[in-house]
């Protein structure tokens, strides 16, 4: 076999015969000789497909034979697949010289060795739907594990099952040096490490972060004859940073360039979702140890300095601009102010429509000192409660404002930043005590987050009508959600656990859907063109029956605020009705000569009827 693998070099063009009876050339990528195998590649409509041939090598005719696979791959779109799975680069010639066959072994190793990809294992497409799934290898060919991969470990072949996956990716996360893309609307995911319970419960890790913006869960599942297999789902977003990422990196692809925008009179929102214990505190507050948290390393923190680093810098001295900030929390769509001893405030529309937080209070600052020492006072008095998932869970929506005003007489407003550190995402069913209190809590976090991913998504389409009164957060924020000045980004957090996989699939979800209408997004080309209707066209008055649809099914939630929602529908109904009235000028104009031909006809088939019966 050696001597037989020793010919087909790397680089080496060989013809391959397929399943479907296709022969057709492919380039040799890799030769493993501990498993007698070779990596092979090749181009079909332009995405670099590959396959691991075992065996049936035919040296004579140079063709190999791919067998049937271990390996089915489906992406919902090809662009999203060619992000995950790059075609490595080119072999250089040198490296395709051949070794003599002593040497080949070392050869291998120090080819393998060279740069930072693992090893590549583009995979067969089926158009159809995103999921990746992977069947389990005979035992004979599961490779054993180090400290991790002891047989004692629960869901040990779910494990094993992941880990060969993770072996066929190129796997190139995201750093410093990459570039920072500009976005109206920005959706990226974080994914944390195990924790301490989850290591020594030996939790498996299903959530892996290629890079290049893409994630992978990998749901462990169970057919009907109970055979385990991996359904892996695909995702993509703007940002994706893995376990490894710091808070410095992550602030610097997401809230660093809404700092920038509010100089340039933004208004800017910085959003971080997930579920309990998924690590939004710890990325806009700053890690906790034990009940102290360290808000210096937050996203907070981190933008309260630029903002000051902006203030003193030559080309924004001239505005003649002031920092203010007020910190405030939402509980059970109630507004408590964090840096006034949570006095309960109130929120009221003017006549202008404009939504003031009354009494709210609005701290001048000049240091950024200052603003994290607002910050250790407002979180420690934040409302949190005990979820299984986070001793430490925030029940609230907290909002840190830092807010630019003129230093004029009116203290006109500059620009806004918002950072909001949502409650956790997940269901009643994850509350460890399932008393009534806790679960009006949980269903008002739905609520508003129902209510902000509506917003989002009609920012996202320039739609006229945005659905800010469906929720407290949505009101506070409306600022944020109008005109061509805002700017938005959303982390989402996900924990990395299986215990997690269906919460995380939530997360991911919704951070998809919020994604899907960003015409700034490289996947959602094909979404947005969707959707993006002209204003004449009827689409768009057909989307508008299914946004009132949407608010419909919201106030049937037990508990939607039907007083609060009901200008809403007053708005989705006179939209309607202007549909409705259009249809009938329609019809008027164009089918005039239709319906009189109809009234004709019945007229004469009445007549008739009437004569018979005479
Ligand atoms: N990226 C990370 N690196 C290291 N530790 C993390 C990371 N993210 C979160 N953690 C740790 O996980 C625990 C839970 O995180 P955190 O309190 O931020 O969760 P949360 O999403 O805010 O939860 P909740 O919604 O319940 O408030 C904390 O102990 C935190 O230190």
């Amino acid at each position: 076999m050696e001597s037989s693998l020793s010919r087909l070099l790397v680089g080496l063009s060989v013809q391959i015969s397929r399943s479907d009876g296709r022969v057709h050339p492919a380039t040799v990528k890799s030769v493993d000789t501990v498993k007698s195998t070779v990596m092979v590649e090749w181009h079909e409509r332009n995405i670099c497909r590959g396959k691991e041939v075992s065996q049936s090598l035919n040296s004579e005719k140079g063709t190999t034979n791919v067998n049937q696979t271990s390996l089915r791959l489906a992406s919902r779109s090809q662009a999203r697949q060619t992000c995950m799975f790059q075609a490595p680069a080119p072999v250089p010639a040198a490296a395709a010289a051949a070794p003599t066959s002593e040497k080949w072994e070392t050869w291998l190793f120090s080819l393998c060795t060279l740069g930072r990809r693992k090893s590549v294992a583009p995979q067969e497409t089926n158009k159809g739907s995103k999921r990746l799934s992977c069947v389990i290898k005979p035992p004979e060919m599961q490779t054993k594990r180090g400290k991790f991969g002891e047989p004692s470990r629960p869901n040990q072949k779910f494990y094993e099952m992941i880990q060969d996956f993770r072996e066929t990716l190129e796997i190139i996360p995201i750093s410093s040096a990459d570039l920072v893309e500009p976005h109206r609307i920005c959706v990226c995911v974080r994914k944390r490490p195990l924790n301490k319970q989850e290591i020594n419960r030996k939790e498996i890790d299903v959530v892996t972060i290629p890079g290049k913006g893409a994630l992978l869960v990998h749901e462990p599942k169970h057919k009907v004859d109970l055979t385990k297999y991996l359904e892996n789902q695909m995702f993509h977003f703007d940002y994706s940073f893995d376990e490894t990422a710091t808070n410095e990196l992550v602030y610097k692809f997401t809230a660093k360039p809404l700092v920038q925008s509010i100089f340039d009179g933004c208004m800017a929102t910085c959003f971080a979702y997930g579920q309990t214990g998924s690590g939004k505190t710890h990325t806009m507050g700053g890690d906790f140890t034990g009940r102290q948290q360290n808000s210096a390393k937050g996203i907070y923190a981190l933008a309260a300095q630029d903002v000051f680093a902006y203030l003193s810098n030559r080309k924004y001295s001239n505005l003649d601009l002031s920092a203010y900030v007020s910190f405030f929390e939402i509980y059970n769509g109630k507004v408590y102010d964090l840096l006034n001893k949570k006095a309960k405030l109130r929120v009221l529309e003017d006549v202008r429509q404009q939504v003031q937080v009354v009494g709210l209070e609005e701290v001048y600052v000049t240091t950024a000192e200052e603003v994290i020492r607002m910050i250790q006072t407002g979180s420690a008095c934040r409302t949190s409660g005990q979820t299984s998932a986070n001793a430490n869970s925030s029940r609230s929506h907290a909002i840190l404002q830092i807010v630019l005003r003129r230093n004029d007489r009116a203290s006109t407003l500059h620009g806004k930043f918002s950072l909001v550190d949502l409650a956790g995402n997940e269901r009643g069913t994850d509350v460890s005590s399932n008393d009534r209190s806790t679960l009006v809590e949980t269903a008002e976090i739905n609520r508003s987050l129902l209510a902000l991913k509506e917003c989002i998504r009609s920012l996202g389409k320039n739609s006229d009508h945005i659905p800010f009164r469906m929720s407290t957060l949505t009101k506070v924020l409306r600022d944020s959600f109008i005109g061509e000045k805002s700017r938005t980004c959303m982390i989402s957090m996900v924990s990395p656990g299986m215990a997690s996989c269906e919460y995380t699939m939530n997360t991911l979800r919704y951070a998809d859907r919020v994604k899907e209408l960003n015409g700034n997004s490289k996947a959602s080309g094909a979404a947005n063109s969707k959707y993006s209707f002209p204003k004449s066209h009827h689409l768009y008055e057909i989307h508008n029956i299914v946004l009132a649809t949407e608010l419909v099914k919201a106030m049937e939630q037990t508990s939607y605020n039907i007083e609060s929602g009901l200008p809403d529908l007053v708005d989705h109904s006179r939209k309607l009705l202007g549909l409705y009235n259009s249809l009938i000028l329609y019809c008027s104009s164009m089918n005039r000569l239709i319906v009189c031909i109809y009234i004709y006809i019945y007229l004469f088939f009445f007549s008739y009827i009437y004569r018979l019966s005479w």
